[in-house]
């Protein structure tokens, strides 16, 4: 039998702060799709999302990628597990002094610094990689560009091209879109949406806004006060559902269209 590609059990991470930031949070991932994690301010959704880089290290649980337990990796193996897992952040934690295609090409390297990124030498094939890559972010002919000459929508292609360049097995997003205006932050979802059907690759956002979420997502997973208290397809998404997760609810377009019936 094939070992899930993500499974998540009993997760938990307490802070020290006397209240549980994750409790008990279990589920798997076994499809190439794209799951939000949706719910209020501190409910654990950024946790939840590094706990499973361990950019955040959880108290207890397991988080198994391919049937590899990343809370229990030792650090060496975890910086080779975290070559698998591509990361994009909301304040797209670019390089600014380095060129569109040097911050693009240190995604081939996983997380390092920036010192160990301008060493290495990268091969032809890297290279032809991060050109198709920048194409498919709409950002061909920015290779020389430096990053902080860059739009926040422009930043984010790179953000996008520089995880892909790890050539990830899953792929996180942490609030990709929380420093954009609307219109730029529907385009990099689209974006975000097109590369991993093509990649076949499944993803999970921290998503603050609940119609984006219910736009592009295939699945949608909400968190309250640390636990998970709802998951299922975008449909399924009620506004009594929006009030498990958030506690009063109101917005045009759930009392427009999600009333449930009577
Ligand atoms: N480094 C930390 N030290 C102590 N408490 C923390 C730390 N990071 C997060 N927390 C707490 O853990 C809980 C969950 O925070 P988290 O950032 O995961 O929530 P979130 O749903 O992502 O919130 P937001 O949408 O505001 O980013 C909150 O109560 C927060 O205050």
């Amino acid at each position: 039998m094939t070992k899930p590609l993500l499974e998540i059990t009993d997760l938990a991470k307490d802070y020290g702060t006397g209240r549980r930031a994750l409790d008990s949070v279990t589920f798997t991932v076994d499809t190439p799709q794209l799951v939000g994690i949706i719910g209020s301010s501190g409910a654990g959704k950024s946790t939840l999302i590094r706990c499973i880089n361990r950019l955040v290290e959880p108290t207890s649980g397991s988080v198994r990628l391919m049937g590899t337990d990343i809370p229990s990796l030792s650090p060496g193996e975890l910086r080779k597990m975290r070559r698998q897992i591509g990361m994009i952040f909301q304040e797209y934690n670019l390089v600014e002094r380095l060129t569109v295609m040097q911050n693009v090409l240190t995604g081939r390297l996983g997380y390092v610094g920036f010192w160990t990124s301008l060493r290495y030498r990268y091969s032809a094939e890297d290279i032809r990689y991060a050109y198709a890559l920048l194409e498919r972010v709409g950002l061909a002919g920015f290779e020389n560009r430096r990053a902080d000459a860059l739009s926040g929508g422009q930043r984010q292609r790179v953000g996008i091209a520089r995880a892909l360049m790890q050539r990830p097995k899953l792929l996180l997003l942490d609030e990709p879109t929380a420093s954009l205006d609307p219109s730029t932050s529907r385009q990099i979802m689209q974006l975000a949406q097109g590369v991993i059907e093509e990649q076949k690759m499944p993803a999970l956002i921290n998503i603050h806004d609940v119609s984006l979420a219910r736009a592009f997502c295939d699945r949608i997973i909400g968190m309250r006060d640390g636990e998970l208290v709802f998951d299922g397809a975008p449909a399924e998404l009620t506004h009594a559902r929006l009030v498990d997760i958030y506690g009063a609810y109101e917005d045009d377009e759930t009392s427009l269209k999600q009333e449930e019936p009577a």
